[in-house]
């Protein structure tokens, strides 16, 4: 039996991926931009084994077997066993994939982004497949793409009808900017209502407004953001990173009938988050929102101590909850009065937010080479079972 494990990061996109042209093909009707984040703290891992005994493909998520009848996962499979070498022994061989992510599934948190990444790029490892696979992963998910690279990365659309230039590049690497760090506030962990893959696609067929962004809006908006990455200039990415979250959920209210992924908390979130920034005459942390009501900060690390004595003074976490602050560790520092002045009639109930993720940019994909790391045992049944 052979196997292979790999770990893909998540990615938080500024200028967000939203509408197709292409359904199968997964092309975007607009570029988009992405920072990835640490595997050290949110991550897919997927083990693949294989065997000429598999009697057939089998596909287990968080433990729960999953219906291999998934069109998304035999593309990113045909695509990649058309890439390998075809004499390979193995190549006809059946498949058990085993996968798991270590943060919530499905809840507007990125999951399908790590989990085709980390899909695809087991499978090139296991296929022995080289270059460049985000085009594989982009079949599983438009923004798995993004997750192949590490550190700030573009999805150029692509100009050819089969889509093959519609691929993902690095524009910086993790170690550009290192004092980049990022806030996730989480909302809700439940599975949202409806899909990202359903919601643009609606909003492809009724919001003028997707149009309007996707030709005149965003090709200046990646250009500029792409020069304050380079540049480490905070001021116009938190600038550009906000208004671009913005657009995005007008579409989506634009869409008819609408997507509403924000809530009241989500909405109170960008209201501190301005307040905050008008205190301080300059923008010193962003938002943005994917497909639900979890925010996602950016900021600079020294920033985040007192953004966060902010948070937890207007969205008190219930008391004594354990496991709250997640990620890197954190002294937790006391609101200053002239803070508590500005925010006191903010304030939230209790327990608001769930919890907290702080994190960092970080590397692409990576493959454990750690027999222990595999997540299935010798028959290539996983180690863990629901
Ligand atoms: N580790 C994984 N391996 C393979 N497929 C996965 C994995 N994690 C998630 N997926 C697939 O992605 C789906 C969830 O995608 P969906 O777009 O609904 O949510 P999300 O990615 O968490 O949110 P968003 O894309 O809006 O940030 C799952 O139902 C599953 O099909
Ligand atoms: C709001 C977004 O997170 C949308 C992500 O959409 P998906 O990549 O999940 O959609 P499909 O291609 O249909 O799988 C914005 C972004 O990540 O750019």
């Amino acid at each position: 039996m052979q196997k292979v494990t790999c770990i893909a990061p998540v990615n938080i996109a500024v200028i967000k991926y939203w509408g197709k042209s292409d359904e199968d093909l997964v092309l975007p009707l607009n570029d988009s931009l992405s920072g990835t984040l640490s595997t050290d703290f949110m991550c897919a891992k997927t083990t693949i084994s294989t065997s000429p005994a598999l009697e057939v493909n089998k596909f287990w998520l968080n433990g729960i077997e999953q219906s291999f009848e998934n069109e998304r996962l035999l593309n990113c499979l045909k695509e990649v066993k058309r890439r390998a070498n075809q004499t390979l022994p193995h190549l006809n061989w059946n498949i058990s994939i085993c996968s798991e992510n270590n943060f919530p599934t499905a809840a507007g948190l990125a999951s399908s982004a790590a989990g085709y990444a980390c899909l695809v790029s087991a499978l090139a490892a296991l296929y022995e497949i080289e270059g460049d696979i985000s085009a594989i992963a982009r079949r599983g998910s438009g923004s798995a793409c993004r997750s192949v690279y590490g550190g700030w990365v573009q999805w150029c659309k692509g100009a050819s009808p089969t889509g093959e230039d519609s691929i993902a590049k690095q524009i910086a690497p993790a170690s550009h900017w290192p004092q980049m760090r990022v806030l996730i506030l989480v909302v809700n962990d439940e599975r949202k209502k409806y899909s990202s893959t359903s919601g643009m696609k609606r909003s492809v067929e009724t919001s003028e407004l997707l149009q309007y962004r996707a030709t005149k809006i965003v090709p200046q908006r990646i250009e500029a953001i792409t020069k304050a990455i380079i540049n480490k200039d905070f001021q116009a990415f938190a600038q550009i990173t906000m208004e671009d979250s913005n657009q995005f959920h007008a579409v989506c209210l634009d869409t008819f009938p609408p997507c509403v992924y924000m809530n009241d908390t989500s909405h109170a979130i960008v209201d501190v988050v301005h307040a905050y920034n008008d205190f301080k005459k300059s923008n010193k942390v962003a938002y943005t929102f994917d497909a639900g009501p979890n925010a996602c900060l950016y900021l600079l690390d020294s920033e985040v101590e007192e953004v966060l004595s902010v948070i937890d003074y207007v969205f008190p976490p219930v008391v004594n909850s354990e496991g709250y602050l997640k990620g890197i560790p954190l002294s937790k520092k006391a609101i200053t009065e002239e803070l508590k002045a500005v925010f006191e009639a903010k304030r939230q109930n209790f327990g608001a937010l769930k919890y907290v993720i702080h994190t960092r940019i970080g590397d692409g994909p990576k493959t454990l080479t750690n027999p222990e790391d595999h997540l299935v045992d010798e028959m290539g049944l996983p180690k863990k079972m629901c």
